[in-house]
């Protein structure tokens, strides 16, 4: 099966987290953790600073790895590392998406997630909830 390696941010501010709603193709109007795939010879670092500039002109900072969640979807395999990170700079354009909010991982559960996500959440929950 195709494997897709893809990175993600799961950024935050305060107890919020940013998560952005898909605006195009197979998964459109799902909530998921903005990213995209890594092209050939790029770091994961690289590849998500590119992709968050690319879909949302907004610099990150402060990476830090949360998990790699792998999922089989019905035509590929996903392989997502997901990062922590924080906005650094920037002015939000939404270029690949059609909504974007911050929650609390009190309303974390209640998304329409893109179904790998569903283990980000659990990771992130995993990591913060006390
Ligand atoms: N970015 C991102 N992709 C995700 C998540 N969860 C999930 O299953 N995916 C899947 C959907 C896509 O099939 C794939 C990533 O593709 P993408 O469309 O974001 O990547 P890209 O920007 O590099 O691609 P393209 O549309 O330009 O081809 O990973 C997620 O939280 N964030």
């Amino acid at each position: 099966m195709k494997i897709i390696e893809v990175v993600a941010a799961v950024i935050k501010k305060d107890d919020k987290f940013f998560i952005t709603r898909r605006g195009y193709g197979e998964f459109i109007d799902m909530w998921e953790f903005p990213g995209g795939k890594i092209e050939p010879g790029e770091k994961r670092e690289e590849a998500l600073h590119r992709e968050i500039k690319e879909e949302l002109e907004l610099d990150i900072e402060n990476l830090e790895f949360l998990t790699t969640v792998d999922y089989d979807y019905p035509n590929f395999h996903l392989t997502m590392h997901c990062y922590l990170c924080n906005i650094s700079g920037g002015t939000l354009h939404l270029n690949a998406h059609n909504g974007v909010k911050w929650v609390t991982l009190d309303e974390i559960d209640n998304e329409k997630w893109i179904p790998a996500d569903v283990a980000v959440v659990n990771s992130i929950k995993e990591k913060f909830l006390k």
